[in-house]
């Protein structure tokens, strides 16, 4: 029979229903009890990291859920992570660039409504993570929502409310459940062993243009951080007109990064189509997305930038594909 860790992190499926909102309560054992039958399927140790909506979540808490994996790794067979679903895409990301090429597989998942509630998606999302973290043939960090089974550095939350709520960006679901069984379609490579980082560097923003957007505001950012994630518009590209430019050229001199992407959610940004994002393919300091997710941009950076500060080291880490999370570079 197979070793499960069960970790805890709070979110809507360990939430009670209060007079101030649904807040999360339960433990991991209160969660288990709640789904009858997985003794039969695992023995299930359980962890719990902390206890928050996922609005709380910090990178602090995501190096404290990576420890608790690899504290654990030997001991187990899968892992699956209970998680708020509103930063669950975040905190995928960032594990998939903390813990690189494992063979067990990770799986994060939570749920829409509570699950003490009549109707809710909480036990079928653990029944179905159980299984995948049992079966083992998807390696590595996963999302198991809403029946679908999603790279770790691919996820993404696109519906507030219904429970098919994560869909995979620009790439295809490693697989689907159904009724806690796995149906796989890819399998992602691992290694013997993974591969575990244990540092990361918050001064990274984002900064999503809208039209008419004052450069002041990319540059209050540039000021603050070490990194700053432009979310443009179409395939890429800034405002010729404001000192968006020259903004971008003054803190590359100070070794700053900027990195094009844009707001458009599906096929990811080809910069050098337009003049307006021509100007800077290629320029000191500036990378391009190309099909990588928000998400997984913010979480490389940050793994990234606790590495090197050199911008060639971290224009290379950026451009290595880690656990599929880009595919269309052409550096
Ligand atoms: N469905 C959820 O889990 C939403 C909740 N606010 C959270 O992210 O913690």
């Amino acid at each position: 029979m197979k070793n499960i860790l069960m970790i805890g992190t709070g979110g809507t499926i360990a939430s009670d229903i209060t007079d101030a909102g649904l807040t999360p309560e339960l433990s991991t054992e209160d969660l288990l009890r709640q789904v009858p039958g997985l003794e039969k399927l695992c023995r299930v140790d359980c962890l719990q990291v902390c206890s928050l909506d996922s609005t709380n979540m910090t990178p602090a808490r995501w190096l404290d859920i990576a420890a608790a994996v690899r504290e654990n790794y030997d001991r187990f067979d899968g892992f699956v992570i209970c998680h708020g679903t509103d930063t669950m895409a975040y905190t995928a990301a960032a594990l998939s660039y903390l813990i690189q090429g494992s063979p067990k597989p990770i799986v994060l998942t939570g749920s829409q409504k509570p699950i003490h509630m009549e109707i809710t998606d909480s036990k079928t999302n653990l029944l179905d993570s159980f299984g995948c973290a049992c079966d083992g043939r998807i390696a590595g960090v996963q999302v198991v929502f809403g029946g679908a089974v999603i790279a770790g550095t691919r996820a993404r939350k696109n519906y507030s409310k219904s429970f098919s709520a994560f869909s995979s960006i620009n790439y295809p679901v490693l697989g689907v459940t159904r009724e806690g069984k796995l149906i796989p379609y890819l399998r992602p490579e691992a290694a013997e062993r993974p591969q575990f980082y244990q540092a990361l560097n918050e001064r990274v923003a984002l900064l999503k243009l809208i039209p008419g957007a004052r450069a002041r505001q990319l540059e209050l950012l540039l000021e603050e951080n070490d990194a700053v994630i432009i979310e443009s518009f179409g395939v890429g590209g800034v405002p010729t007109d404001g000192g968006y430019l020259e903004a971008i050229g003054a803190a590359a001199e100070k070794g700053k990064i900027v990195v094009m992407t844009t707001q458009v959610q599906n096929e990811g940004s080809d910069l050098g189509v337009y003049k307006v994002g021509h100007v800077l393919k290629g320029a000191p300091g500036v990378l391009e997305a190309y099909d990588m997710t928000t998400e997984a941009v913010t979480a490389k950076l940050m793994w990234a930038l606790a590495q090197t500060r050199q911008p060639d080291g971290i224009k290379r880490l950026f451009y290595t594909p880690v656990a599929n999370d880009i595919l269309c570079a052409e550096e």
